[in-house]
């Protein structure tokens, strides 16, 4: 017996999926048991979803809250856009950062000492940074600039990092650095890049002849680079996401000063595009992807999605598909007003290193969730040793995930699997294409707005109100031990409020603290 599958998985396979042979590519939605008359049952959604995509191609406000069009599907195909405004303005800085690269890589672009950069540092933070790493992770390996992130504001990681860079032969000297915002206010990117100022200044170096913003016209970070003599700034539209911002100049800048094939990224991103506009399900892998999801989550988001790519250089399209899929479907009302929490889950990091961590919840745990195997066919250029006799390390890659769906769905648990012949640009773009195409179809059948993120200002301005309270706390503070509660009082705030503002002052030399048995006995003084 050499197989765990059956006639019936076999049957099932060939009538669920669907090959896009110009893309090498493959959808094989057989392991989650959809009922071929399941999409009978959301004719109405379905409708719903194929003109409402056609409305966001066609440059209607389909991002109500915000009054904006939704364009990122323009971004690989201009022709796409409504006006020729709104082509130039995509093919223009197409055109530019194409010639910026090229300056930068032949040298008519050098540091301000005259030399070479060698070194990129790309600072920002969720769509501002998720696509850049993730095209990085999977396509930078031949870059000519060694590529580091500041993609949060924590002191600590930035340190690392700015180690690393001074580690390298060309240090900060050689290092261009690219600030990404949309709304260039964010303050994750602004602290990331005034820290990069004082990195640069502190060897001697100005930033500005070291920098490049990418941001709205007229932003804060805009302001800044105009009057900091950035070496130039391109722009960002608002009529593109920051979570699907990763084929506008957010993500075509670096990977072009990376030596990356922009334009195979982008014409994967189209031809994609071009296979999942159809109204034929069968012929449509987006359709049928946010069909699956539908089916497993019972339209509610039950079942969280786990992300297994089988390849190394995919690691970080789980990380990058938990932003695109989250921050979009994760929405408290629908395009009604009615309440629904909806949302899908992501999370997964590569197989097969994940069998050895959490693949056994996977198989006999909780079954909360469906996975989505990413298969890619070739192993590696060039020869292979054998790891057994006729056997290569590519062919257990490939034993190991052909092992993990069939475990898994002898045990009832379900999977999709998207298959690519090798990772290059234009798979690449394709699988962007793909999920975010996914993800308007999903928006679209549940009806809810994938655009907007009003969820994320709550925990904006609550840490505003920390950082004021943080303030008042480190004022109050005197030679005298207080506590919490007394602190408290004084300054009129929630004492675990306070409490937590004296213990970071404390960890962080502004407080002294003196540990009683419970926090309400701890003091504090200024130190
Ligand atoms: O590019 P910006 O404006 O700095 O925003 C970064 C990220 O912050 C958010 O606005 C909210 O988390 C994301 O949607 C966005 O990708």
């Amino acid at each position: 017996m050499h197989t765990t599958s059956s006639p019936a998985n076999w049957q099932s396979f060939q009538s669920s999926h669907t090959r896009y042979p110009e893309l090498g590519f493959t959808i094989d939605t057989s392991r989650m048991d959809i009922p071929s008359d399941f999409p009978d049952s959301l004719t109405k959604e379905i409708d719903r979803a194929i003109k409402g995509i056609q409305s966001i191609e066609k440059g209607e406000i389909m991002n109500p809250d915000e009054g904006r069009m939704v364009g990122h599907y323009w971004l690989r195909n201009p022709e796409l856009a409504p006006n020729q405004e709104l082509k130039t303005q995509i093919t223009q800085p197409i055109a530019d950062l194409k010639v910026f690269a090229q300056q930068v890589h032949t040298g008519k672009i050098t540091n301000p000492k005259g030399g070479r950069f060698e070194n990129l540092l790309i600072i920002g933070i969720g769509g501002s940074a998720l696509g850049p790493q993730f095209i990085y992770e999977a396509l930078g390996a031949n870059s000519p600039l060694k590529t580091f992130f500041f993609d949060n504001t924590d002191p600590a990681g930035i340190d690392a990092t700015l180690a690393k860079i001074i580690g390298t032969q060309g240090g900060l000297k050689s290092t261009l650095s690219l600030v990404v915002s949309k709304s260039g206010g964010t303050p994750e990117t602004r602290n990331g890049m005034l820290e990069a100022v004082a990195a640069y200044e502190a060897t001697g170096l100005d930033f500005g002849p070291h920098a490049v913003a990418i941001t709205g016209d007229g932003s804060q970070l805009f302001e800044y680079a105009k009057n900091n003599a950035f070496i130039t700034t391109f722009p960002m539209e608002d009529w593109v996401g920051g979570r699907t911002s990763v084929m506008s100049t957010v993500g075509l800048v670096p990977a072009a000063l990376q030596g990356i094939n922009t334009d195979d990224l982008l014409d994967g991103a189209k031809a994609m595009d071009d296979r999942t506009r159809s109204a034929d399900i069968k012929e449509n892998a987006a359709m049928q992807l946010a069909l699956a999801w539908h089916h497993a989550g019972n339209g509610k988001g039950e079942k969280d999605m786990v992300v297994l790519p089988y390849k190394d250089s995919l690691v970080l399209f789980s990380k990058y598909l938990q932003q695109l899929v989250m921050e979009s479907l994760g929405k408290e009302l629908d395009l009604d007003g009615q309440v629904v929490n909806q949302g899908v889950a992501v999370y997964g990091n590569k197989g097969s290193t994940d069998q050895h961590a959490y693949v056994q919840q996977l198989r006999d745990g909780v079954a909360n969730f469906f996975a989505t195997f990413i298969e890619v066919r070739k192993g590696r250029d060039g020869e292979s040793v054998e790891v057994d006799p006729n056997t290569t390390a590519a062919d257990y890659l490939q034993g190991f995930m052909r092992g993990t769906r069939s475990a898994l769905y002898q045990s009832g648990r379900k999977s999709i699997t998207l298959s690519i012949e090798e990772v290059t640009p234009r798979t690449v773009g394709a699988l962007i294409a793909l999920f975010e195409r996914a993800v308007s179809i999903y928006a679209l059948l549940v009806n809810i707005n994938a655009y907007h993120q009003p969820g994320v200002e709550a925990g904006k301005k609550a840490a505003g109100i920390f950082l004021e309270l943080l303030q008042q706390v480190k004022g109050a503070l005197t030679e005298q031990e207080q506590t919490a509660d007394q602190i408290a009082a004084s300054v009129q705030a929630d004492a675990e409020d306070v409490y937590h503002c004296l213990t970071h002052l404390a960890a962080n030399d502004s407080a002294s603290v003196n540990y009683g048995n419970s926090p309400a006995s701890d003091s504090f003084k200024a130190s």
